[in-house]
């Protein structure tokens, strides 16, 4: 137990390596990913103290070369999953009993591992893997995995020096006990830094974790593994395994020994989640915590005030850095018609001097997207564009899978505000845009708001103070990250909480004390120093 108050260390933002010619850092990173990709590794499962492995090998390729092998995971079954959860179970009572001063050491010893000895290999791992360019590796692989767990390691803190008040001769304590039961984290494909911070926020609460990755980020989800072993996450405080998704789901959600379920994917798979986990209510020990943090139809709003350049370059980077594969790319846009030319005109000049190929040339701007189903859904996106007379393509609109996965950066002007693309969610390189008349602003913001389901990321650009105080107001619900006169991806731990209400997720906003209060069940004790001997009142008594 401890012997002492502790204070954690300050949590400061880990500063940014830029990469730029001639640094020791770039020299660094293209040996790593020249050595990565000169080898053929072989990644097991990790189930408490075993490596497993399957006959079933799946290989693990770069979307931009899809037809050179960096490795082969072992794709397991059922049977894993269980053996993920007993092994969860069986590590529950050391890890939840251990002072919480020694999970706060392990989690921050894994951040400093990830700043200092496996930066450059973790974001190598995610470039090859993931098709990420060195500059968003960077900041997802390094900078916001380190973030999540030096944070949450002073949230965590925060949270246990919340304690009730006291009155005269009674000692009240609240103490945060971790979920009975196991937690699933179940990951997704695009950033290294949410994989790794769903299965840590809970372990470093107290519990116990089997993890799911995407099958198309288990090339960095092993890396991420390598370090949180190195970092002394005891056996089965963290189970990997790879699985299909509806496999792993018919286990864990059929387990009475399910808690929760720490999810970040898209809309569809959670509300099936939700209402697997519905259905089958009666079956648990406990009311399963469900946290899911899902997709977007990210906006960018520009009133008659603003700025062309900057609104154009709002979309550039918001649209198109890592091909739109974030969930707050911004995927619409609301133009005023005395501006679209200009805004126009910038974008495509932008667009002209991006660079797209593979992550090993530092001078690519945009590579990938991940995989061939993603490819063809894009590339059958813009065909139905080019050929509907309610769109138009104004900017890019090529593609080519004969050696990665490309698709060009794409503007499609849509004639009508409900145009399927301003309304579903891509995910890749595209953005939509509406132009409205200067004097519809009101009209348009209504459209805005109605036109999809989602209310994840959204930016406003304006030029005048009365235009920014009136659309903070009206635009309320339609995102959890709201920015003003900024584009609306970046988002950055400790500075801007991440997650969207509507149909974008529970909103628990990852990389907050909100998060965590979702992985513990407080327990309130209260100690009486002399307790009373005589039951009745003092009024009741005789004169
Ligand atoms: N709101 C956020 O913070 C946030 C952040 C990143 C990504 N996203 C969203 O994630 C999506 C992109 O990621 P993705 O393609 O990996 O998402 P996805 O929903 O396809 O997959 C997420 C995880 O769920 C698993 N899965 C898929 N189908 C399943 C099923 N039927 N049962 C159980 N598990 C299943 C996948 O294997 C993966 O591990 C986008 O919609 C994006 O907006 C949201
Ligand atoms: N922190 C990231 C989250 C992206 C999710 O996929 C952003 O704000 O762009």
């Amino acid at each position: 137990m401890p012997k002492g108050i502790y204070n954690v260390p300050t949590a400061t933002n880990e500063p940014i390596f830029s990469y730029a010619p001639g640094t020791p850092e770039r020299a660094e990173l293209q040996a790593t990913l020249k050595q990565m990709r000169s080898e053929v590794i072989d990644v097991p499962m990790y189930i408490g103290n075993e490596e497993v492995r399957t006959d079933n090998l799946f290989a693990m390729t770069p979307p931009h070369d899809h037809k050179h092998v960096l490795g082969h995971y072992h794709q397991g079954g059922k049977e894993h999953v269980q053996m993920a959860i007993d092994a969860a179970l069986a590590a529950k009572p050391a890890w939840e009993n251990l002072a919480w001063e020694h999970r706060a050491s392990i989690f921050l010893k894994a951040a400093e591992l990830i700043s200092g000895p496996y930066r450059m290999k973790l974001n190598a791992a995610t470039m090859l893997g993931q098709s990420k360019n060195a500059f968003q590796a960077e900041i997802d692989s390094a900078c916001e995995i380190a973030d999540f767990l030096r944070f949450n390691v002073q949230y965590m803190t925060e949270i246990y020096k919340q304690q009730p008040m006291s009155s005269k001769g009674v000692w009240n304590r609240v103490e945060q006990r971790p979920l009975e039961g196991f937690i699933f984290a179940l990951t997704p494909f695009n950033f290294t830094a949410i994989a790794g911070n769903l299965p840590t926020a809970p372990a470093m609460m107290g519990n116990t974790v089997v993890w799911k990755p995407s099958k198309t980020a288990v090339y960095s989800a092993q890396v991420l593994m390598e370090i949180f072993k190195k970092a002394g996450v005891p056996d089965g405080v963290i189970n990997l395994v790879y699985v299909s998704g509806p496999a792993a789901a018919d286990v864990i959600f059929n387990s009475p020994d399910f808690a929760g379920i720490h999810f970040t994917g898209s809309t569809g798979v959670f509300q099936d989640i939700w209402k697997t986990i519905g259905n089958n209510i009666h079956k648990y020990k406990s009311y399963p915590r469900i946290v899911g943090e899902t997709g977007g139809k990210d906006y960018i709003f520009m009133h008659p005030t603003a700025d062309a350049k900057e609104v154009a370059t709002g979309i550039t980077r918001g649209a198109f850095e890592y091909q739109g594969q974030k969930c707050s790319a911004a995927s619409r846009a609301y133009i005023p018609a005395s501006k679209w030319d200009e805004v126009l005109k910038f974008v495509q000049e932008d667009l002209a001097k991006i660079k797209t190929g593979g992550t090993e040339d530092f001078t690519n701007f945009h590579n990938a997207v991940i995989d061939e189903t993603t490819f063809d859904k894009l590339a059958s996106a813009i065909d139905d564009a080019k050929a509907s007379p309610d769109a138009e393509i104004v900017a890019g609109g090529e593609y080519d899978k004969s050696v990665g996965y490309f698709i060009k950066p794409t503007v499609i002007q849509a004639k009508k505000a409900d145009y399927i693309t301003m309304e579903e969610e891509l995910f890749g390189p595209i953005i939509t845009i509406f132009v409205y008349e200067d004097d519809k602003v009101d009209e348009t913001l209504d459209i805005l708001d109605q036109t999809s389901i989602y209310a994840l990321t959204g930016a406003i650009f304006a030029g005048c103070r009365y235009a920014i105080e009136k659309l903070v107001k009206r635009l309320t619900h339609t995102a959890g990250n709201f920015y003003i006169n900024d584009k609306p991806t970046g988002a950055v731990v400790g500075q801007q909480p991440f997650g969207g209400g509507r149909g974008s997720g529970t909103n628990d906003k990852a990389g907050s004390m909100i998060n965590l209060l979702r992985w513990v069940s407080p327990r309130t004790i209260k100690e009486s120093f002399v307790p009373p001997v005589d039951y009745m009142y003092p009024n009741f008594k005789e004169d």
